[in-house]
């Protein structure tokens, strides 16, 4: 499995998304890459300008440089590129969904650790348990959303 060649990551939040205050953005992607690094070596690090390893963006449809477009509302919420330089750890999530703190519309804590979980190199898990699972609906809002077969999978690329 491919992973980072370092354990020091950066990310960076390049724009914020209207449904949330940005507080509440800034809170769930800090809790949400603490998911991983309480069961890996991996530190993450903000910063406010320039290119992080890990590139955070809203948008709808064709976004930036972006190959992959959004589809509108529902069906795809967010997509990750696995580690590499330039697009690779990016993460984007889809604008045209409803991002909220709680269980109404899509918890952007959880969809951002599922996320952050592809941009580490993880890929689906067929573990209706597991935060990797490829559909939402199955993610209890639980505070640490990792399942064995998650923790198997990162430490086994960064163990
Ligand atoms: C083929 C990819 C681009 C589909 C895309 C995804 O898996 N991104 O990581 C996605 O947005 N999948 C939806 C599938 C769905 O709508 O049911 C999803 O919920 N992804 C976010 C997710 C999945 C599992 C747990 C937490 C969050
Ligand atoms: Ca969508
Ligand atoms: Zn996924």
């Amino acid at each position: 499995l491919p992973g980072w060649k370092k354990t020091k990551l950066t990310y960076r939040i390049v724009n914020r998304t209207p449904d949330m205050s940005k507080k509440d953005v800034d809170k769930a992607i800090q809790k949400a890459f603490k998911v991983w690094s309480a069961v890996t070596p991996l530190i993450f690090t903000r910063i406010h300008k320039g290119i992080a390893d890990i590139m955070i963006a809203f948008g709808t449809k064709a976004h930036g440089h972006c190959p992959r477009y959004f589809d509108g509302p529902l069906g795809v919420l967010a997509h990750a590129f696995p580690p590499g330089s330039g697009l690779g750890g990016d993460v984007h999530f889809d604008e045209d969904e409803d991002w909220t703190t709680g269980s109404a519309g899509f918890n952007l804590f959880l969809v951002a650790a599922h996320e952050f979980g592809h941009a580490l190199g993880l890929s689906h898990s067929n573990d209706q348990r597991a935060l990797m699972f490829p559909n939402y609906a199955h993610t209890s809002l639980s505070e640490f959303p990792l399942s064995p077969d998650d923790i198997s999978g990162i430490q086994s690329i960064y163990g």
